[in-house]
């Protein structure tokens, strides 16, 4: 069999495989001689067979592939023939896999160990490798036959040094060395300028050509785009004419392409949206119609069960409207990442974007495994942005050791990884989902040595996994005296409830770089002081103790905050959410981009409702098209300055049609004819009121604030007016001056004059549990205090205040995250839900009632509504459904 199966050669051009049989078929093309014998996967040599003819893998079509390769595919692999598909066959000579039919004689175990070219030692590892890729917990240890030795080079926590001006109640896990030498964990990375303010976006002194532009798709577009501008400008000379823009208009957009705008509305073509609303229209005639009839027609002989029903009806007429009309506009978007990459990102100059803070926030290591905190870490990591820009901060409320220690081996083995990540420019950058992926050679072996680096990296994983295993299976049992560091002293966190703040800054400028010689971002591990007697609020208040020290340390003017069991599924996410926050256009007034929450390992029929596929595909979109979608607490990128409590810019509106009238819009004043005099009337009631509201004045951003006070105050004046200021913005804030120096640069960026101890020294400080006291943190800053659900709360605390939000649907759905699958977790969780949503109700936050004069549109309004007042519905619900029927009592 094996002597008459053909051989292949592939041409270079890897579409183009001939193949050419050994028995000289006529049109056979002769071989060339570089291809002879190398395989098409990994381009090494295909090597013998067993009767010493070149190793044949696939019997059907031949497809040249080494020993190697497939004994790897059919292990771990799709277990088919790259070309033609064919399941493999065992061969003579090859490793049994599972599934292997029995039939093969008994003489292959004996040519098995002829063949190999590895050792038994190193199979015998990897097949303890494969014994640990499951997924989740660790504690499955007992199979290993070799004990777990710890990688000497990455050494566990152990040593938190204290920074020399903290007191020790105050551990700051700084810079600490590992005992075995090795150096572990860095001392803040600040470049040490001496600039004052230096937004980070400015430093020229780096080199931020290293990342993101490897990409083939990149320099394709880039040099698409040089074609083009050189056509242009050849269009230019030889037409001679003037080109002041409103030449032709067909050429015209290329020119500046950088310049037009880096997203769009794409409007739901009428026909298609009309039909809803026309039905939507059929079934509000037809409830008042069945109003009008039940109304009229009373039942006297059970009035009151008729006024229980005629009451339930009426609240299920209500809830369908609240949910059918903030459905009427909906909108789609769309992105242009090239523009973005033009205007801000351009080849050979430094990278122009805005640097991002990512959160993410975790509690408890055995509820969140650490694996899974680990991949949407590293996600975060391997991140297509410059390196430079990013930040990581992970919230630990549980201050488990385990969650630190799963932090350090993370950080380690991102060295790796993201390099890996950035130059195959590979997705999605989860290692756990990325290799679940089976992968199509002929399709995906676009650079050489990619199946090579890419099987090596999956073994580093796999070692990765049975770290963090060990150190879960480690975490079981806690020792009577609590964890110790390996520098003998106890964690810091070993009370849960009583403990002091923690921070470790783990890579970044001077974390150590990754194996390729980059910079890596900065990855922070904070775990918040706790205090009996203090309310820690949750995810809010691990959110904003998140705010504050990345305020402090890098105060990036957005930040995108993750679930910690959510991953960055598109690398290219962050700049997604970019071309709607950089727009000069339509940035402005955005708060915050939402991106859809998407889930793995549902299954088919979405058996728990997970998708909310209503809600994400239909009800946001909707949303989107009126003030923009509600925040849903995980895959969401903010405008640092709107969650300060500041109102949304004003746009300049050109003047419209001003009156004395009272309300604004009165349309039978007959002030259209004289507008031109009245247009200096001063401001209508109505503006008052918003005032009295919002206290406006107040509530202007920083900018405003400050030219105010250089108008107000020229000279000595300025420092009085300052000095008012900066107590006003404390008591507000808090009492850092750090922190709140901070919240007046617009643009991000740090005040460097400060030595990274002393900026940890008030890291720490602010997110002491004190420092909220008396403050707006909660009430009108940061996440909002006082629901379960503080998404609703947070995002409709920016809408009233004039904000608009963005739903952005990437083709490739940008983060994704595990729900609940079994149904008592999710009943749980919807019942979460709803008792948040009651919270907000009996709250002073109640959409209801709250913000009314402020930037609240109507129909966002109805919406809040809707998602406060839904679980009142099952009230009515039981109700109308255990009446008894009508036809028992009429008679
Ligand atoms: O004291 C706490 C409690 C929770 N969390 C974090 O909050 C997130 C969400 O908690 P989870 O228990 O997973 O709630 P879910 O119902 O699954 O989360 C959904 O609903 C929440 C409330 O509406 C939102 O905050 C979430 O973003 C959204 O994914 C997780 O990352 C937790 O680590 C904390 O940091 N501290
Ligand atoms: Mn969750
Ligand atoms: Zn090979
Ligand atoms: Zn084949």
């Amino acid at each position: 069999m094996e002597a008459s199966a053909g051989l292949v050669a592939g041409s270079h051009n890897r579409n183009e495989l001939v193949v050419i049989r050994r028995d000289g078929e006529p049109g056979a093309r002769p071989l060339k001689q570089q291809n002879r014998g190398a395989c098409q996967i990994c381009g090494d040599d295909l090597g013998l067979g067993p009767g010493g003819d070149p190793f044949v893998a696939c019997n059907e079509c031949a497809f040249p592939v080494c020993r190697d390769c497939y004994e790897y595919e059919r292990r771990e692999g799709t277990q088919n023939c790259p070309q033609c598909k064919t399941r493999y066959k065992r061969l003579k000579g090859c490793a049994r896999v599972p599934g292997d039919e029995e039939e093969d004689g008994a003489d292959d175990l004996e040519d098995e160990f002829n063949w190999r070219d590895r050792d038994d030692s190193q199979y015998a590892a990897e097949s303890m490798l494969h014994a640990h890729m499951t997924y989740g917990r660790g504690g499955d240890l007992d199979g290993v036959h070799q004990p777990f030795q710890p990688n000497p080079n990455v050494p566990l926590l152990t040593n938190g040094q204290m920074v020399d001006d903290i007191p020790p109640e105050q551990h700051a896990l700084v810079p600490s060395f590992v005992g075995g030498g090795g150096k572990r964990i860095h001392p803040l990375p600040y470049a040490d300028s001496n600039l004052p303010v230096q937004p980070r976006s400015m430093d020229p002194s780096k080199d931020i050509g290293s990342y993101g532009y490897g990409s083939v798709a990149w320099k394709e577009r880039m040099e698409s785009w040089k074609q083009k501008q050189e056509r242009l400008h050849q269009a230019r000379n030889d037409g001679g004419k003037d080109w002041n823009g409103d030449g032709d208009d067909a050429d015209l957009p290329l020119m500046d392409e950088a310049r037009q705008p880096l997203s769009r509305k794409v409007p739901i073509p009428s026909s298609l949206i009309n039909p809803y609303r026309m039905i939507i229209v059929i079934r509000l005639v037809i409830v008042c119609l069945f109003f009008h009839y039940r109304v009229m027609h009373p039942v006297h002989d059970a009035f009151v069960l008729w006024l229980i029903s005629v009451i339930c009806e009426i609240w299920f007429a209500m809830s369908w409207i609240l949910d059918q009309f903030p459905k009427w506009f909906p909108i789609e978007r769309e992105t242009y990442l090239d523009r973005l990459t033009l205007r801000f990102d351009k080849e050979g100059q430094p990278s122009q974007l805005a640097p991002v803070d990512f959160f993410v926030s975790t509690v408890d290591p055995a509820k969140e495994p650490p694996l899974v905190t680990a991949n949407t870490i590293l996600s975060i990591l391997a991140v297509d942005y410059p390196v430079d820009k990013l930040s990581c901060y992970v919230s630990d409320d549980g201050a488990a050791m385990l969650t630190f220690e799963g932090l350090s081996e993370t950080s380690e083995f991102a060295k790796k990884w993201v390099p890996f990540c950035k130059k195959y420019s590979i997705e999605p950058r989860a290692p756990e989902w990325y290799f679940q992926q089976k992968i199509d050679y002929l399709k995906d072996k676009v650079v050489p040595n990619f199946v090579r680096d890419r099987r090596a990296m999956k073994r580093e994983y796999e070692e990765f996994k049975i770290r963090i295993n060990a150190l879960v299976a480690k975490a079981q049992k806690v020792p009577e005296e609590g964890w110790t560091m390996q520098d003998g002293t106890p964690w810091p966190g070993n009370n849960v409830r009583d403990h002091p703040g923690m921070i470790q800054v783990f890579l970044g400028q001077s974390g150590g770089l990754d194996v390729e010689g980059n910079e890596l971002p900065r990855l922070v591990y904070v775990s918040r002081e706790k205090r009996p007697g203090y309310n820690h609020h949750k995810k809010a208040g691990a959110m904003n103790a998140l705010v504050r020290v990345s305020a402090v340390l890098t105060n990036a003017p957005y930040m995108l905050n993750l679930d910690c069991d959510h991953y960055v599924n598109n690398s290219k996410a962050v700049k997604e959410a970019m071309c709607f926050m950089m727009d000069p256009l339509v940035g402005k007034k955005v708060c915050y981009v939402q991106f859809p929450q998407r889930f793995d390992s549902i299954d088919r029929h979405d058996r728990y409702a997970n998708k909310n596929v209503v809600f994400f595909d239909i009800n946001m979109k909707g949303l989107d098209g009126i003030q923009g979608p509600i925040y849903v607490g995980t895959g969401c990128v903010f405008r640092r300055q709107a969650l300060y409590g500041y109102d949304a810019p004003k746009t300049k509106k050109p003047p419209s049609r001003t009156c004395n009238c009272w309300p604004k819009w009165c349309v039978c004043c007959f002030c259209f004819g004289n507008r031109k005099n009245k247009k200096k009337v001063t401001k209508p009631k109505t503006e008052k009121k918003k005032r009295l509201f919002f206290k406006k004045e107040e509530n202007q951003s920083p900018a405003y604030a400050l030219s105010e006070i250089d108008e107000a105050a020229a000279g000595a004046e300025t420092q009085k007016a300052g000095i008012v200021n900066q107590q006003k913005l404390e008591k507000k804030f808090g009492q850092s001056a750090v922190f709140v120096a901070s919240t007046l640069l617009e643009n991000g960026g740090t005040l460097r004059c400060d030595s990274p101890a002393s900026l940890l020294k008030e890291a720490i400080h602010v997110i002491g549990c004190g420092y909220e006291d008396k403050t707006d943190w909660g009430k009108e800053i940061g996440w909002i205090y006082g629901s379960v659900t503080e998404d609703i709360l947070t995002g409709f605390k920016m809408h009233c205040h004039g904000w608009r939000s963005i739903y952005c649907i990437p083709k490739r759905p940008a983060f994704k995250g595990s729900a609940p699958l079994n149904l008592s977790d999710r009943l749980n969780q919807v019942l979460r839900w709803a008792l948040g949503s009651i919270e907000i109700f009996f709250s002073n936050h109640c959409p209801l009632w709250y913000g009314y004069g402020g930037g609240l549109k109507f129909l966002e309004r109805f919406s809040y509504i809707n998602s406060i007042v839904y679980p009142w519905t099952s009230i009515p619900l039981l109700a109308y459904c255990t009446l008894p029927c009508s036809k028992d009592f009429s008679r």
